[in-house]
């Protein structure tokens, strides 16, 4: 991977996050000095215990939520609102796709709002739903789907706005164990195809580890910050039983313990 910044290089430089508590009086910091650097086309895994700030931190990098203090910018650009570049996977595929329409509309529908002409949406959605492994199913609607193939029409929709970085927020957390592992081999694949820069957020060590090229990990709130980073130089797909990644299991398994 080229170490060059680009313009749509992530940039996080001593960024804090601060919320009012319940009494509305103080602050608290979820967030405090997180410092992190990720390069365009880079699959970057988040990783950390639930409630450490994963979440905020992706927002933040979405434009989703203000920083309270520090620096955070795609290439030269500050990042102080959402942005085409930028696109959101949720783990509720069915809180973000619309029940009244068919896969193909809801893949076609940043397209539309764009004005793109129907010919050329055809082609973009044909494209998209070819790459998520979902050609046949273009007349569904999501109500027919399992949550696997949901998740493949939120993704298929999210490339056809050409985003260049997808920031996952948990995607196949509420999928099965058998439909979670096929759904991360697609993503590698369509990561190897596409190119795209991917901030995935787990609090699953296999799943980082199976996923990222990077591993940053949050250490526990409150003041979460990322408290190292691993580099995983292993080939996709990963080989769970391959001696080198238990080796990294075990080491970040260790960032865990009490
Ligand atoms: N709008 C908000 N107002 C006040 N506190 C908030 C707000 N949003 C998040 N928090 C707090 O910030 C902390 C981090 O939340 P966040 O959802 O980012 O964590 P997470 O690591 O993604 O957790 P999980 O893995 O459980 O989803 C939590 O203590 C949460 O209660």
């Amino acid at each position: 991977m080229a170490l060059s910044a680009t313009p749509k290089t992530i940039h996080i430089e001593n960024v804090n996050k601060a919320f009012p508590d319940a009494s509305g009086t103080n602050v608290h910091y979820v967030l405090r000095d997180v410092n992190l650097v990720v390069q365009e086309g880079e699959f970057f895994v988040l990783l950390g215990p639930s409630g450490c700030g994963k979440s905020t931190l992706l927002n933040m990098i979405a434009g989703f939520i203000s920083k309270t203090e520090g620096r955070l910018a795609l290439g030269d650009e500050e990042i102080n609102k959402p942005g085409s570049d930028r696109a959101m996977v949720f783990q509720s595929a069915d809180a973000s796709l619309f029940p009244w329409l068919t896969v193909r509309e809801n893949v076609e529908f940043g397209l539309r709002m764009k004005k793109v002409p129907k010919a050329e949406r055809n082609r973009i959605s044909d494209e998209f739903i070819r790459l998520v492994g979902l050609t046949g199913h273009e007349d569904k609607f999501p109500k027919a789907l399992s949550g696997g193939m949901k998740q493949r029409v939120q993704l298929a929709r999210v490339l056809a706005n050409d985003p260049a970085i997808l920031l996952m927020d948990e995607p196949f957390g509420a999928l099965d164990a058998m439909t979670r592992r096929t759904m991360q081999k697609e993503l590698i694949r369509i990561w190897q195809q596409t190119n795209k820069t991917v901030v995935f957020v787990t609090h699953d060590i296999q799943e980082a580890l199976l996923l990222g090229e990077r591993i940053g990990i949050m250490s526990i709130g409150p003041n979460s910050r990322i408290s190292e980073v691993y580099d995983v130089p292993l080939p996709y797909p990963r080989d769970m039983a391959d001696a080198r990644f238990l080796e990294l299991l075990q080491a970040i398994e260790s960032h865990f313990e009490e």
